[in-house]
């Protein structure tokens, strides 16, 4: 499948797409091969984004109403689905995932995000509170949301397109200019969104794109930048840590959207077809590439053998291959780099005493997808809690399955973790389904299925995943300042 992608990926300053000095090259994770050179900007043109959102806020776009801003977003929507198969090739050619997963999730999404914000927004009703005072007239406190102002927007290579405009849609709709950073890894789908947000007419100034790095890079250029607002980052915890840092002197308003290990919990109860359906989508899903995977799995002891059996049997029966091919279940990992890590995990584990239930190495194709990024599925038992391959976030196709024997021992086992972002639980005890969802220290609790979503409910993890929620009225007030006005009546 040949890209879309053009061979030169441009930042989009102002209203313009303009190039840079250094460039960097974006592969392709199934063969290796070259799709494009990026422009990586640097601290100026940064600081340039910076000052022309300032500037936009100034502009039109300041002036509009919150209806006026919905009609422009529901055009970038339009915008998106009129070039939809170029979205899809492109984020296909970045990131190597299944055409029908860029099809049915990423560009879907992506479309999706800008039309529920641009609803949400020009439906949202805020507080008013009428109050008694000593003289007898009373007083009545209303709130109102204005614009942040300049958001810097920071965004990972899992779901490039969807993470992108799930922060971009709602700081839009509520009215704020924006420089968004995608990552370094995927950025052919943000550039496209450039293009699409220049022909919706979003007036210039209002949505930005610098490409480049982190550390010493756009990135960390962004984040050090005195003109943004605020700052909503999707990706590592470590990397949340490094920028909380880089904004704390400017007391900057940040939403940190980061890593997980999250756990799959089956009770012998659960309708077992639908558990392993489930914990295979949980755990495969995008090569694991989904911060709510569940690279944890406990199973009750009277099924466990039964289930891992029947998990060994998908993951060996899984299709690994081109994107374009019928029915493949998996592609390759994001980069090289990032599966010299997970193949680090695959040793690892080895060496912590695992039993390879399945995969565990590199798959051979005998063509140019062996200079790709592939790895096998794999599957582990026989680890302890506190192994690293069981503590720390791998983000690739494997999980850990352990036995557990009572519901207080598998919650303890599972909120035992320095992160707290998703769980999945599989029951047909109802009582059993409400109780325990409350009591795992997690953001997201999905019982009987997994990532199901409603863009109005709250999202976002604790712990080391995460600092704040979005979705719903939570991205609105987030990429809101939220202001009460009393008047004395
Ligand atoms: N909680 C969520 O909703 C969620 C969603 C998707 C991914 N994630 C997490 O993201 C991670 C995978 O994404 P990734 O590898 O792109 O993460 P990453 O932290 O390496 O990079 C994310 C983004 O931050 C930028 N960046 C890196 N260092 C920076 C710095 N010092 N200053 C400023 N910007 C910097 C990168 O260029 C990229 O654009 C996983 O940990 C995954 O769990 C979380
Ligand atoms: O990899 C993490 C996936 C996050 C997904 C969302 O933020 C979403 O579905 O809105």
């Amino acid at each position: 499948m040949k890209p879309a992608s053009p061979a030169l990926l441009r930042n989009y300053v102002d209203g313009e797409f303009v190039g840079s000095a250094a460039t960097f090259d974006n592969i392709n994770p199934v063969d290796g091969s070259l799709i494009a050179q990026v422009c990586e900007a640097d601290r100026a043109t940064v600081e340039a984004a910076v000052a022309a959102a300032r500037l936009a806020l100034q502009g039109p776009w300041g002036a509009m109403s919150v209806q006026q801003r919905a009609a422009m977003l529901h055009k970038v929507a339009d915008g998106i689905a009129a070039r939809f198969d170029e979205f899809v090739a492109a984020e296909v050619a970045d990131t190597g995932r299944p055409l029908e997963q860029a099809r049915t999730l990423d560009i879907a999404r992506g479309i999706a995000n800008f039309r529920t914000f641009a609803d949400l927004a020009a439906c949202a009703n805020t507080d008013a509170f009428e109050m008694a005072t000593a003289d007898g007239a009373g007083a009545l406190n209303y709130t109102v949301r204005k614009p942040l102002g300049v958001v810097g927007i920071i965004s990972p290579w899992n779901l490039p397109l969807l993470l992108l405009t799930w922060k971009v849609a709602p700081a839009l709709a509520c009215g704020n200019a924006v420089v968004a950073k995608p990552s370094e890894e995927s950025p052919a789908t943000a550039t496209l969104l450039a293009e699409v947000m220049r022909d919706a007419g979003v007036p210039r100034g209002v949505f930005n794109l610098v490409h480049g790095f982190g550390a010493d890079s756009a990135g960390q250029f962004l984040t050090e930048s005195k003109g943004i607002d605020a700052l909503t980052f999707t990706g590592e915890s470590r990397t949340g840590s490094t920028i909380m840092k880089a904004v704390a002197d400017g007391v900057k308003e940040v939403s940190f959207e980061l890593g997980g290990k999250n756990a799959a919990v089956v009770f012998a109860d659960a309708d077992f077809d639908a558990a392993v359906a489930g914990v295979m989508r949980s755990s495969f899903t995008n090569s694991g590439q989904v911060c709510l995977c569940s690279e944890r799995v406990y199973v009750e002891r009277p099924i466990f053998e039964r289930f891992v059996a029947a998990i060994k049997a998908k993951v060996d029966a899984l299709k690994i291959g081109y994107p374009d091919e019928g029915g493949v279940d998996m592609g390759p990992l994001i980069s090289h780099g990032h599966r010299d890590k997970v193949l680090g995990y695959f040793r690892l584990a080895e060496q912590e005493g695992a039993t390879v239930v399945a995969g565990g190495g590199v798959p051979h194709f005998g063509d140019a997808r062996d200079n790709g990024a592939y790895v096998q599925p794999t599957v582990w038992t026989g680890l302890p809690d506190s192994a690293r391959c069981v503590t720390e976030e791998i983000f690739g196709p494997v999980c850990h399955i352990a036995p557990f024997d009572a519901e207080d021992e598998v919650v303890a086992r599972v909120n035992a973790s320095d992160y707290g972002l998703a769980c999945a639980l599989w029951t047909t005890n109802l009582s059993r389904a409400h109780r325990v969802a409350r009591r795992i220290h997690v953001g997201l609790v999905w019982v009987n299925t997994w990532y199901l979503r409603d863009l109005r409910t709250a999202f976002g993890g604790v712990k080391l995943s995460g600092l704040g929620r979005e979705g719903g009225r939570y991205s609105l007030d987030f990429y809101s300042d939220v202001a009460n006005i009393c008047i004395k009546l």
